[in-house]
């Protein structure tokens, strides 16, 4: 019978973390269980690649039907194998704003204000600048500046400053406002997921157990406590035995999904799938939130942009030579490779709409392609209103989740948009991105609302950052307390973006791994009494 001190469920960004570190020091006895491979390839390794990582790591999941979007189904991918989301994401490192911590701990969520939370950042980072009031350098997570940044993302920069928006070399530092580079979670020129960063440092030690391939289909409660899972590898299912407990760290759309299976959520829904009610719990699936994104696109002669034409394929091919050698040139890129933050709205307590900058036309997530070359500018929406739900279709956990994010439910949310795109459009119509003569693919009157919302509805869609559907609160109804031990049973503990309260206003990954050091922080502290 297998038994260790502690169970993770999950290996991507927030579970890498809390792997790693309950296991670190050879102590306690840690099994990683991950649905997904190793993922330990060059697709997923090599930064331009991002765009073919295969069917293996991706679970590609879509959404119901949108009424906000038209009726379109949205699309989520998410990643499968070690690393989790890490190992598909575009590595940009932003952290949120201190703002959104400190709005978590008035929530009641105590001990989660930006003060609380800044020393597990820097604990988790190794920044290639150094260390300072704000960052780490001796952390496993390797954030780096871009090697190779195209042009184009550096005349992005150039032309928000030429409307007076000012440069921000960090957005991770003393203010979010403002444009830049990103800088992202790559160490010498190649992806740095969560799990080369947490769990490949630690392959082979003996208190690990690594277990991939191997899908968890419930939590097992024995006297009101986690005691274990119950697992499927191949044809052969089994139950893994946790003295100490179990972390689940499933994701944001898996998590709810393996609680629900595990008889905790909402009662009558469990019971329509015959599922055992352990606790009656509705905020589990409740308060999803993601980032609802448009995607301004312009085509351009100029080839300095990536493209689709015989000179395009040249390029990348040198890139690809280049990389193998020295790991340097365009196949570096994070594609998002500039963006700031600003606030369109007056009463906004902190910047509202954040830009990603790529140096090439994206349509539909990437999945179409388009023929020649040109430029997109992502806006979204950083704090939506909206909000939607996780719930179960079947009780198989290899089935996808149910996942309707309710995109625009809020009308809140589409005013915030409609201005994050004009200022979009502004800023590719001065110098020196417009010296490209960009060609706008979608061409309407910007400042007709109607027309506008029209567009926006007919193309938005997710920047990939979904949350709070296993919210910690210090309220009754969250699911999670603030040391995000479950309300429900004992040894119990969730530590992935499902925790998050709101979303932050920033991408997701630095903010998960950062609630995987905590878990694993708050279990330690546990056991040192
Ligand atoms: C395409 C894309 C681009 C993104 N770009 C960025 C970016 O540039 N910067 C940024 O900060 N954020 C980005 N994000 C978001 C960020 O990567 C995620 O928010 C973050 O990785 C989420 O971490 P997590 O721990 O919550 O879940 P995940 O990292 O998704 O990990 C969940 C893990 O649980 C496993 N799992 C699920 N169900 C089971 C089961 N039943 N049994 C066993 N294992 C299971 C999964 O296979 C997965 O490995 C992006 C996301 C995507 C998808």
């Amino acid at each position: 019978m297998a038994t260790f001190d502690f169970i993770v469920i999950g290996g991507g960004s927030g579970g890498s973390a809390a792997a790693g570190r309950l296991a670190e020091d050879g102590k306690l006895s840690v099994c990683l269980i991950e649905a997904g491979g190793r993922n330990d390839n060059f697709r997923v390794k090599t930064p331009g690649f991002m765009p073919f990582i295969g069917d293996k790591s991706n679970y590609r999941y879509e959404t119901v039907p949108q009424k906000g979007l038209n009726g379109r189904t949205g699309y989520q991918p998410r990643g499968r194998g070690l690393g989790g989301s890490s190992a598909i994401n575009a590595m940009v490192y932003i952290r949120g704003n201190a703002w959104d911590y400190d709005n978590w701990a008035a929530l009641g969520c105590d001990g989660w204000a930006y003060d609380d939370v800044l020393p597990f950042f820097k604990k988790a980072e190794d920044n290639e600048r150094g260390p300072n009031a704000y960052h780490g350098s001796n952390g496993p997570l390797r954030v780096s500046n871009q090697r190779s940044p195209n042009p184009g993302s550096t005349a992005f920069v150039e032309s928000a400053a030429t409307l007076q928006l000012p440069r921000n070399p960090d957005f991770n530092g003393e203010s979010q406002a403002g444009f830049g580079l990103y800088q992202v979670t790559q160490k010498n020129g190649e992806r740095w997921s969560a799990a080369r960063a947490y769990v490949e440092p630690l392959r082979g030690k003996k208190n690990f157990d690594i277990r991939t391939d191997a899908l968890v289909e419930k939590i097992v409660f024995e006297d009101g406590r986690a005691s274990g899972v119950a697992i499927r590898r191949g044809g052969k299912r089994e139950v893994i035995h946790a003295r100490g407990g179990v972390i689940l760290s499933a994701g944001a759309f898996n998590s709810p999904q393996i609680m629900m299976l595990s008889g905790i959520g909402p009662a009558g829904h469990l019971k329509e799938h015959g599922i055992e009610v352990v606790a009656d719990r509705p905020s589990v699936g409740a308060d999803l939130q993601d980032h609802i994104d448009y995607v301004s696109s312009w085509e351009t002669q100029s080839k300095d942009f990536f493209g689709s034409s015989l000179a395009g394929t040249l390029k990348m091919a040198a890139a690809l030579v280049e990389h193998r050698r020295k790991r340097t040139g365009a196949m570096t890129t994070c594609f998002a490779e500039a963006g700031g933050f600003w606030k369109v709205m007056d009463d906004a307590p902190a910047p509202d709409v954040q830009w990603h900058f790529v140096p090439a036309m994206l349509e539909d997530h990437g999945r179409e392609q388009v023929k020649g070359h040109g430029f997109s500018l992502h806006a979204c929406v950083l704090r939506p209103e909206s909000r939607g739900t996780v719930t179960l279709n079947s009780a198989d956990a290899a089935d996808a989740p149910r996942i309707d994010p309710n995109f625009f439910d809020d009308d809140r949310d589409m005013a915030v948009m409609r201005a994050g795109v004009r200022l979009s459009h502004r800023i590719v119509d001065a110098p020196p991105l417009a010296n490209y003569q960009p060609r706008d693919r979608y061409p309407i009157d910007l400042y007709d609302d109607d027309a506008l919302d029209e567009l926006i509805r007919s193309r938005a869609d997710t920047v990939y950052h979904p949350v709070g559907t296993c919210r910690m609160g210090s309220d009754e109804a969250s699911v999670v307390d603030t040391e995000l031990a479950s309300r429900d049973v004992d040894g119990l503990w969730i530590a992935d973006a499902s925790v998050m309260p709101r979303l932050v206003s920033g991408n997701t990954n630095a903010p998960s791994i950062m609630i995987g050091e905590r878990c694993a922080a708050f279990i330690k502290d546990i056991l040192a009494g």
